[in-house]
């Protein structure tokens, strides 16, 4: 079978595509020859390829600048996955998409699950929920995967910018309003893989059974705050952490006060999550954190 892989260049698709490999024959074409802003040339990539899967790692993923390009957001993050569901039912492909707990309005008082509605607060969170309303209603075998507050060696990430920051500064004020589970790239792909493990080996079954949206972060929560002192604390970096409000900080997009997902859907059906902390330490493990001086 062959896989088309988007955003192989991403935080979660440069994970993804040496899981992928031993799944099928993986083609994965970078931004300037599938453009997903491009929809003719999207679609002329997906009839050339003709994959019997296709992994959406791609997006829009600027929360900020999104305010100010959201048509430009709408078509990479809606109008390009309905594209590919409306191709994938031609083709009779299954799709694997990524969203977000952007997605929610954080109000809740718990952890959102699958079934909680989607009220997004910002142009990011309302172009990432567009893309999962078309795929859901294109009637193909289809996964959405949430997830949360992504971070890992490669790519723009929170853990990364503190990392810089720390290195130009002795101080960062950081939002300790804003709760939820940072969720390291890693656990995303080995999840991902593990569900595509059973989707394909059950078959069309599976994917009326299985198929649908799930929630997929680390367990336990904190704040960016809290995430920042803990990245410090791993690399043994020296820098202080002022706590401050999302009001002082004053980001040009809203984000939700509680960004935290309940993934025991995704547990039940493919054993569990780690605490972030111990994925923090994993990720650290696995490649020296730049600038960290707590590695030597
Ligand atoms: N980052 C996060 O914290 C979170 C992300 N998500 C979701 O997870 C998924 C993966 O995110 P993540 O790995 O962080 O993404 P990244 O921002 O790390 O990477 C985005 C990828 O998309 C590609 N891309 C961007 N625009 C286009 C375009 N117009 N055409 C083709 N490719 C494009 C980029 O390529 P290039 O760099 O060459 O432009 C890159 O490969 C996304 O669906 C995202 O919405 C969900 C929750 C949290
Ligand atoms: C750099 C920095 C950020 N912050 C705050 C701003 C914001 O509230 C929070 C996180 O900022 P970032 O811009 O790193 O993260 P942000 O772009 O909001 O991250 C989001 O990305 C998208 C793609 C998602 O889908 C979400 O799950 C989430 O991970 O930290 C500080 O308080 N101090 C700082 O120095
Ligand atoms: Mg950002």
């Amino acid at each position: 079978m062959r896989i088309l892989l988007t955003g192989a260049s991403g935080q979660v698709g440069h994970e993804l595509a040496r899981r992928l490999r031993p799944l099928g024959e993986l083609v994965a074409p970078g931004h300037a020859q599938c453009d997903l802003a491009d929809l003719d040339q999207l679609r002329a990539v997906l009839r050339a390829v003709r994959p019997g899967l296709i992994v959406n790692a791609a997006a829009y993923t600027a929360v900020d600048r999104a305010q100010d390009e959201g048509a430009l957001a709408m078509r990479i993050n809606a109008d390009a996955p309905a594209l590919m569901a409306q191709e994938a039912r031609v083709l009779g492909a299954a799709l694997l998409h990524y969203s977000t707990d952007y997605v929610f309005d954080g109000t809740s008082a718990r952890a959102y699950a699958e079934t909680d509605t989607p009220a997004p607060l910002n142009v990011y969170g309302q172009s990432k929920l567009a893309g999962e309303q078309a795929i859901a209603a294109a009637g193909i075998a289809h996964l959405i995967v949430r997830t949360s507050w992504l971070y890992g060696m490669h790519g723009n990430n929170f853990l990364l910018t503190m990392l810089r920051l720390a290195r130009e500064r002795t101080q960062l004020r950081i939002v300790a309003d804003q709760h939820g589970a940072p969720t390291w790239s890693g656990t995303v792909a080995d999840a991902s893989a593990r569900l595509l493990g059973l989707a394909l080996a059950g078959g069309a079954p599976w994917w009326e059974r299985h198929g649908g949206l799930y929630h997929l972060s680390s367990q336990g929560q904190t704040s960016w705050a809290g995430f920042a002192e803990a990245i410090f604390s791993a690399t043994g970096t020296a820098c202080q952490v002022i706590p401050i409000s999302a009001a002082e900080y004053g980001a040009s997009a809203p984000r939700p006060a509680n960004s935290l997902l309940d993934s025991g859907k995704l547990m039940a059906l493919c054993g569990p999550l780690p605490d972030w902390r111990a994925a923090l330490a994993a990720c650290l493990a696995e490649a020296p954190a730049p600038g960290g001086s707590g590695q030597e």
